[in-house]
């Protein structure tokens, strides 16, 4: 029960469903890591806050490597639901990963217009490996292919919001990932 309860048309993926999901994709990534020294967790704020939050945690209980966390914060939606296909950096990693061993934690690829922006901007930027861990994926949205080793669930090409994820800056906190009703968008 929440504020946003009129808001929200249908429940996609519900808190149980979050959790499991977060702690299965923790314990691949502990068995595949499991001998790397030095790793780093990049999480792609904003989307991607409670995904980190909860997925590092998952990832040390599962008996994973020690990680140190890094955040950068780029954004190509703004108050719409489409990206704009120009990927802007708000905020920069603030240190050298050349030589490191990346993991990319991002809540969603939808076009991934932002996720091929970004595997190429943390290679130019010289990092040893980069792997990406994506929550969610929308496989009939995809506009430029991205290698995702790691993704929670495919969903269908619907806007959704919770966990992380935006409409115009709202829902984030929303605890599960619904879809909105349709009336939201016109207000
Ligand atoms: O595959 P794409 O079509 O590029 O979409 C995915 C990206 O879009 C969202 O970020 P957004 O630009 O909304 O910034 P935010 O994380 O701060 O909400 C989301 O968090 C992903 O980073
Ligand atoms: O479906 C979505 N919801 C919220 N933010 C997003 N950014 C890309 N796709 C989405
Ligand atoms: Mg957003």
């Amino acid at each position: 029960m929440g504020w946003y309860d009129a808001d929200i048309e249908r429940v996609i993926i519900t808190e149980d469903e979050l959790r499991a999901k977060v702690s299965e994709l923790a314990k691949q990534v502990a068995t595949d890591y499991e001998s790397v020294d030095g790793l780093l967790l990049v999480c792609v704020l904003k989307g991607a806050v409670m995904f980190m939050a909860d997925f590092s945690r998952a990832l040390a209980a599962a008996g994973g490597p020690a990680v140190e966390l890094e955040f950068m914060a780029v954004s190509s939606y703004g108050q719409g639901t489409t990206s704009s296909g120009v990927v802007r950096i708000i905020k920069d990693l603030d240190r050298d990963i050349a030589g490191k061993h990346v993991i990319v934690i991002e809540d969603i690829v939808d076009s991934g217009l932002t996720l091929s922006w970004l595997l190429r901007y943390l290679e130019s930027r010289s990092a040893k490996s980069v792997d990406v861990v994506a929550l969610f994926r929308k496989p009939d949205a995809i506009k430029v292919p991205v290698p995702v080793k790691y993704v929670g669930f495919d969903i269908p090409n619907e806007f959704v919001v919770g966990y992380g994820l935006d409409y115009s800056e709202r829902y984030r906190e929303v605890p599960f990932v619904g879809i909105l009703h349709p009336d939201v968008y016109s207000r």
